[in-house]
C-alpha cells in the first residue's frame, strides 16, 4: 500500500530523509508487474576506489553498470516516454508509476513491455513518499511543463529526493532559491542534448575569457552593408530595382559548421545544420522578388552552377517547369505569409554566394527558434546561448527571440523534416559587427528526442555517483556532467 508520509520541515528535513533513506529497509513491492524495477536496497556496482584497487592489482578496470531504481515524471509527455525507454536500455530499473495531467485507459502504459501507473499530478504529494520508501536510491527525472517545474522541484526537495529536472520554463529564479533552501542533489538544465551542451559550455568559456569580446555587435543580419560588391545574382536583383534583396558587403565573414549525426538521417534523430541549398534559397526569394521565370531560371541556374553541377541539364528545366507549372500557384498564395518570413529564409543560408537579406528597412529576424507546436515556453537553450551572448557585450532583449510554432512555416521556411514537426529544436543566432562588415551565424538544429534522452540518463546516472560518494556539492548542470567524461 501506498502510505502519505511526508517530511515535516522542508529545508531540514531534506537532508535527513536522504539519510534516513540510506538506512531504510526496502520492502518487496506489492505489485509490481513482471520486468519492471524491483525495489533495491542498493546497485550492484563496485565504488571507483574498488575499482582502482583491482587495477592496481592487474585486474581489467571495467567500469561497472550503475543500475538505480528510475521514475521518470512525466512517462505520458514525448520526452517522458523517451527517457523512460533509453533509461530501460541502460540497464536502470524504472519504476513503474508516473504522473500525468493526460488521461490514460486504464491509467496506464506501456513502455517497453512494462506496465506504468499513471497518476493525477495532485497525488503525487501522497504517493511519492512510500515509493521512496520502496526505493531508497530512486532517483526522478522531470519532464514536465513549466507551470509545474516550481511546485514539483519543491516537493522533491521536501522529500528528500535527488532528481534531474530537464522541464524548462516556470520561474528559475525561485527554482535556484528553492534549490539553496532544500540541500538537494540534483542536475537542472534546459538542454541535456550533450553535442549542444558542449557548444554552450564553448560559449560560457568564450564570455569568461573574452568578456566583451563581441561589444557592440547586434544580434541581427546585416542592416546597412558597405560594400556594393556582390555575386552575380544579388547584383542582377540589384539592377532589376524590383528586388528586396539587399547587397553584401564582400568582407562579410561567414562560416557554416554543418556537423550530422551518423546513421540514416531518415530514421535516426539527427543533429544537422538546415541550410538548405543556394539555389532553394533563390527559388524562394525569386518569386517574392516579383521575378518571373527567366530570373527563376537564372537563379536556378547559377545555384547550380555554385555547386559545380552542370547548368543546363533536364533536371534544370524540369526543375523549373514544375515550379512554374505547380509550385508557383501555391506560392504565389503564401506569398504574403512567406514576405513575412523572408528574412528567415535569408538566414538560414546566406552563403557568401547569395548573402543578402530582404528588409526593406523592416526590423530583422535575430535570434530564432523552431519547435514543434506544442511547446509552451521559449526555448530554455536560446535563452542560455543569448545570455551568453550578453556577457560577450552584446545587447539583446530576451522577448525579441522569433518564435516559430507553425508546422506550415517550419516546413517552407526553416526547412524543418516534416516527419519531425512534432519533436525538433532549431535554433539560429545571426550577429553583425556594429560597422556591418563582419558577421557571425550559429545554430544547433536537432530533429527527435534521443539525443536528449540519452543525455539525461547520463545526467542521472552522474548524479547516482555523487549520492553515492557523498559530495559535497549537490546541485549541478549539463555542462558538469560533461567535465566529468560523460560524453559516452
Ligand atoms: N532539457 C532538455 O534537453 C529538454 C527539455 N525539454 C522540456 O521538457 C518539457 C516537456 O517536453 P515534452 O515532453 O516535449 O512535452 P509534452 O507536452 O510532450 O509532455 C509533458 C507531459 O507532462 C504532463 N504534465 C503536465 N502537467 C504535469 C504535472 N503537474 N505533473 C506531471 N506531469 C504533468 C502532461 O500531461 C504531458 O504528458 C518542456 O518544458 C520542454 O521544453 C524538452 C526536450 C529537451
Ligand atoms: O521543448 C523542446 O522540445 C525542447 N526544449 C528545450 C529548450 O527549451 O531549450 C531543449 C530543446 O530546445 C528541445
Amino acid at each position: 500500500m501506498l502510505s502519505a508520509t511526508i517530511a515535516a520541515h522542508p529545508a531540514a528535513a531534506a537532508a535527513t530523509t536522504l539519510r534516513q533513506r540510506q538506512s531504510i529497509r526496502p520492502r518487496q513491492p506489492l505489485r509490481v508487474p513482471i520486468g519492471a524495477a524491483a525495489p533495491r536496497r542498493r546497485m550492484a556496482t563496485a565504488r571507483p576506489s574498488v575499482v582502482k584497487a583491482l587495477a592496481s592489482q592487474g585486474v581489467p578496470a571495467v567500469p561497472p553498470k550503475l543500475s538505480f531504481p528510475i521514475l521518470v515524471n512525466s512517462c505520458t509527455g514525448k520526452m517522458g516516454k523517451a527517457v523512460a525507454e533509453a533509461a530501460v536500455s541502460a540497464g536502470l530499473q524504472l519504476v513503474p508509476v508516473s504522473f500525468s495531467a493526460m488521461e490514460v485507459p486504464d491509467g496506464k502504459l506501456e513502455i517497453c513491455d512494462r506496465e506504468i501507473r499513471i497518476h493525477d499530478p495532485s497525488e503525487s504529494e501522497k504517493i511519492l513518499p512510500s515509493i521512496i520508501e520502496e526505493y531508497p536510491d530512486l532517483i526522478v527525472v522531470d519532464y514536465t511543463v513549466p507551470d509545474a517545474v516550481n511546485a514539483n522541484a519543491e516537493l522533491y526537495c521536501k522529500l528528500g529526493l535527488p532528481f534531474v529536472m530537464g522541464t524548462t520554463g516556470g520561474n528559475r529564479q525561485l527554482l535556484h532559491k528553492t534549490m539553496q533552501d532544500g540541500n538537494i542533489y540534483a542536475v537542472i538544465s534546459p538542454q541535456m542534448g550533450k553535442q549542444v551542451v558542449a557548444f554552450l559550455a564553448a560559449m560560457e568559456i568564450m564570455a569568461e575569457q573574452f568578456p566583451g569580446a563581441f561589444s557592440g555587435y547586434k544580434l541581427e543580419l546585416n542592416q546597412t552593408p558597405r560594400s556594393a560588391a556582390s555575386s552575380p545574382a544579388v547584383a542582377d536583383e540589384g539592377r532589376s530595382g524590383s528586388s528586396t534583396i539587399e547587397k553584401q558587403p564582400l568582407s562579410t565573414l561567414k562560416a557554416i559548421i554543418q556537423i550530422e549525426m551518423p546513421g540514416d538521417a531518415g530514421v535516426e534523430p539527427k543533429l544537422v545544420s538546415c541550410g538548405t541549398s543556394f539555389a532553394f534559397v533563390c527559388m524562394k526569394l525569386g518569386p517574392l522578388a516579383d521575378g518571373g521565370v527567366r530570373r527563376l531560371l537564372l537563379f536556378f541556374t547559377m545555384g547550380r552552377f555554385s555547386q559545380g553541377l552542370p547548368v543546363l541539364d533536364w533536371k534544370t528545366f524540369r526543375m523549373a517547369d514544375t515550379f512554374t507549372t505547380q509550385e508557383r500557384g501555391r506560392v504565389r498564395k503564401k506569398k504574403t505569409e512567406m514576405k513575412q518570413n523572408v528574412q528567415v529564409n535569408v538566414l538560414k543560408e546566406p552563403s557568401s554566394k547569395c548573402s543578402g537579406k530582404a528588409t526593406k528597412g523592416k526590423k530583422t529576424i535575430e535570434v530564432m527558434e523552431s519547435h514543434q507546436a506544442t511547446k509552451l515556453d521559449v526555448s530554455g537553450t536560446a535563452k542560455a546561448v543569448i545570455s551568453c551572448f550578453q556577457k560577450l557585450g552584446v545587447s539583446f532583449d530576451m522577448d525579441e527571440v522569433k518564435l516559430v510554432r507553425d508546422p506550415e512555416e517550419q516546413v517552407n521556411v526553416v526547412g524543418v523534416p516534416e516527419e519531425h514537426l512534432a519533436g525538433h529544436a532549431f535554433h539560429m543566432y545571426h550577429l553583425t559587427s556594429p560597422d556591418g562588415t563582419v558577421s557571425f551565424e550559429f545554430q544547433h538544429n536537432v530533429c527527435g528526442r534521443s539525443i536528449y534522452a540519452e543525455g539525461t540518463v547520463d545526467a542521472a546516472m552522474f548524479l547516482y555517483t555523487k549520492i553515492q560518494s557523498g559530495a559535497s556539492k549537490k546541485l549541478y548542470d549539463m555542462i558538469d556532467v560533461l567535465r566529468e567524461g560523460n560524453m559516452r
